[in-house]
């Protein structure tokens, strides 16, 4: 496989890690679109810790000198900025994206120009379950319509720093479990862009941004980044409840975020997707 990433952050290098450990054959060739200021860093862990990812591997900057090296999937796991930054000019290139920073479909201008450059490019923009499960089955039921989708995220105190819950909560101090969010998956996944993605894929898979509605609550006693929500459609009802264990290199970001963008990379390189 030809990979391409954007970012090198804690998403990327937890998947690197991965990629060395699991892949039978290196990959044939990876590029890595990093921060101008970063490029230089990124090309020597490249060089040093992950020799072995990838026969070949470069760093560029922007989006062109990335398609230069003809990637076959990029996969985006920087942010919201570098979706808006990267993500047309690779679908319009007619290159398949996995993108993990769903939450920037809350801008709706912006999902419609990927959309619209998933179509020019004849290629297809994955939206990947991330840190949330279930997600086949909600998007299979939203098909028929009638969804009352309620989700609730509750992350220790400190994931949530950085955020608007500083406004209204003493992060460091709180002794008890305090909601400071209630609202839509627009506001949500728009207003906490590094925290609310799973409201954008709920509210994409399911019942649309306006009528997913959002919790989300500081938990000291929270065992992990926990994703609950509950569904209730004319063809099923069913609740779920992920206890995900924090990435070491960033609290806010589920490991298994990490592991979904792994699977979409192994369903398209072995014998069998699943
Ligand atoms: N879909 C889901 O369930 C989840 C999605 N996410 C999303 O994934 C993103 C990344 O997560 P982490 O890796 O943990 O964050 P991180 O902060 O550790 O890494 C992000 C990296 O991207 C780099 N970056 C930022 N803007 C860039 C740009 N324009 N071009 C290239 N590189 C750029 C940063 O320098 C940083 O190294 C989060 O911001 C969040 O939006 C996170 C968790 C779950
Ligand atoms: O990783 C998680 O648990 C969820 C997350 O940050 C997000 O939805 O943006």
């Amino acid at each position: 496989m030809r990979l391409g990433l954007i970012g090198f952050g804690n998403i990327a290098l937890t998947l690197l890690g991965q990629l060395a450990e699991t892949l039978d054959t290196p990959l044939e060739h990876l590029v890595v679109l990093s921060l101008p200021e970063l490029a230089g860093d990124t090309e020597a862990r490249l060089k040093g810790e992950f020799a072995g990812v990838a026969r070949e591997a470069v760093v560029v900057t922007d989006a062109q000198a990335l398609l230069s090296h003809r990637p076959g999937l990029v996969v985006e796991c920087a942010g919201h900025a570098a979706v808006v930054a990267h993500v047309p000019a690779v679908l319009r290139n007619g290159t398949e994206v996995v993108i993990v920073s769903i939450g920037a479909l809350s801008d709706a201008n912006l999902e419609t120009e990927l959309r619209a450059a998933a179509i020019e490019g004849g290629t297809r923009l994955i939206l990947p379950a991330g840190a949330v499960g279930g997600i086949d089955l909600l998007a299979a039921l939203g098909a028929a319509g009638g969804l009352e989708v309620r989700y609730r995220g509750s992350k220790p105190p400190l994931a949530w720093s950085g955020t608007p819950a500083e406004n209204t909560l003493d992060l460091g101090t709180l002794k008890e479990a305090a909601t400071f969010f209630t609202g839509t998956a627009r506001e949500a996944a728009r207003d906490f862009p590094k925290n609310a993605n799973v409201a954008a894929t709920l509210a994409l898979a399911g019942a649309g941004f306006e009528a997913t509605r959002v919790e989300l609550t500081a938990d000291p006693a929270a065992p992990g980044n926990v994703h609950e929500y509950s569904v209730v459609s004319p063809l099923a009802k069913y609740t779920m409840r992920i206890e995900n264990l924090p990435s070491a290199g960033n609290a806010k970001t589920s490991v298994s975020t990490v592991y979904s963008v792994l699977r979409e990379i192994r369903n398209r390189i072995g014998p069998v997707a699943i």
